[in-house]
């Protein structure tokens, strides 16, 4: 028997992708290093006679030329030892697709390294979870576009659906697939914040309940702030830990965990003097949590109410538009990078199609992905989404709430560090003479780092020490 296409690594998003081909009629197999991962394939594959090799060499054999392999392995080294083990057993014009969260340096490296081979190599990057892989994720491919074509019928089978239209697009050459995943990241960890600090903001600045938290997200899921995250996070204040009979949320320790990509997407945006803001707020609020007994220490040296003495009501109709507001500049923050970077690494990305395909399967599908696609559509060479004129009509009616809250919270000593950085990032860029002026005179003064001036063109350096007439 030969197969269409094979996966190595059948942990649980290996095995719900392949299920998921399986259910589209495609003949695959798979193959893991650990028996334990054969045999669970072939019990939740038993409809479809799903099974796998545990002989990499038989793996290889049983695919059909050009051969279609997936690795779904944890990204770093890993991914290097497998790709050695492949290479002798491949033929040219085989294509191997990394769809672990790769560093695309990695990737970009991988890519270069397999095409003096005559190899083709994709790094793939895919969002969704485990759901997702199962039924239908987004997926943002990025590699050699001829060989795309191999893979292209597959991958639009099992990917989610959109109004019928598949949420997986060729991104571009090179590790560009990968480049849009690690964004998708940042912008995910943005919106986690800017979640976490309307949590606190609705619990301790307006005292409410979990039942009460749990109405609101809710019912904000069902209006212009759906989204797969504020399904979620309604769920989550709805679920009861059998332990303690308390909301299990309540029993999770304050200190948030990452593996990387939204600190990858940060250190590439600092390198392309790109500012992403509230995605950096959002990694720095990971890695501040993690100081616990530091946190225990200083409340206790700096104990504070933070209760808002305000209808909680009104208070609340604000919060949903500032949270739209915040939510806004976060993509579009994460979108300027994507631009930048297609300029600066040659990718040459749509970033209307990047936007369709976040529409449906990924972590950071929501409503609001249809209206950035709209202004991308309207104009694929946007550089910003600030500049789409439906989008300023959505800030204009939401920002003067975002400033209201931020003002409210930080004025009660709740940290909104992710809400504030969304603010200062809009002021900012609506400013037509920012203070930046005085940065350079002072770079001048002490490092001669000179200047230019509004006046003429040219490079200047003053003598800031002599007198002046
Ligand atoms: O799009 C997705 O399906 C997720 O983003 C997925 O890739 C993973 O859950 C994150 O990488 C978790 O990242 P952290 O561990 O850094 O939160």
């Amino acid at each position: 028997k030969t197969y269409t296409l094979g996966m190595i690594g059948l942990g649980t998003m290996g095995r719900n992708l392949l299920l998921n081909m399986a259910d589209h009629g495609y003949q695959v197999t798979g193959y893991d290093k650990d028996p334990k991962m054969l045999k669970t394939l072939e019990e939740v594959g038993k409809a479809h006679d799903l099974k796998g090799f545990a002989s990499l060499e038989d793996f290889v054999q049983s695919l059909e030329l050009p051969r279609r392999i997936v690795l779904l392995v944890p990204a770093g080294p890993i991914v290097d030892s497998v790709i050695q083990e492949l290479e002798p057993l491949l033929s040219k014009g085989d294509l191997i697709i990394d769809s672990g969260n790769s560093h695309f340096t990695d990737t970009s490296r991988r890519a270069a390294e397999l095409a003096e081979k005559g190899f083709h190599f994709f790094g793939m990057g895919i969002s969704g979870g485990e759901e997702g892989a199962r039924f239908g994720p987004s997926m943002m491919p990025g590699g050699d576009k001829a060989a795309y074509s191999a893979m292209k019928e597959i991958l639009e089978a099992i990917s989610a659906k959109v109004n019928g239209e598949p949420c997986v697009t060729y991104i571009g050459p090179g590790a560009s697939g990968h480049f849009v995943k690690m964004v998708h990241n940042g912008i995910e960890y943005a919106m986690m914040q800017l979640l976490a600090e309307t949590y606190d903001i609705l619990k301790n600045g307006l005292g409410y309940t979990n039942e009460q938290i749990h109405r609101v997200f809710d019912q904000w899921n069902k209006g212009r702030l759906q989204s797969f995250l504020m399904e979620v996070t309604a769920e989550v204040f709805a679920f009861t830990d059998e332990k303690t009979g308390k909301l299990l949320v309540d029993m999770i320790k304050d200190e948030a965990k990452s593996k990387g990509t939204g600190k990858w997407t940060s250190q590439v945006s600092m390198d392309l003097q790109l500012p992403i803001p509230t995605i950096n707020e959002a990694v720095s609020s990971r890695d501040l949590s993690k100081f616990k007994s530091l946190r225990v220490e200083l409340s206790e040296a700096f104990p504070h109410a933070t209760k808002i003495a305000e209808n909680q009501q009104k208070v609340e109709a604000e919060l949903e538009q500032a949270l739209y507001a915040a939510m806004i500049v976060s993509y579009a923050q994460g979108l300027h990078l994507l631009w930048q970077a297609s300029i600066t690494y040659e990718y040459k990305l749509n970033l209307h199609e990047i936007a369709k395909i976040w529409r449906g399967g990924c972590i950071i599908r929501a409503e609001l992905l249809e209206d950035i696609y709209q202004a991308y559509s309207k104009n694929p060479e946007l550089e910003h989404l600030f500049s789409d004129s439906a989008i300023q009509d959505k800030l204009k009616a939401t920002v003067p709430d975002l400033r209201k809250i931020v003002g409210l919270s930080i004025e009660n000593g709740i940290p909104v560090s992710a809400y504030a950085s969304a603010l200062t990032y809009f002021d900012s860029l609506r400013t037509k003479r920012l203070p930046s002026n005085l940065t350079q005179a002072q770079r001048d003064f002490f490092g001669a780092h000179t200047f230019e001036r509004t006046d003429e063109e040219g490079i200047f350096h003053a003598l800031w020490n002599q007198p002046t007439l």
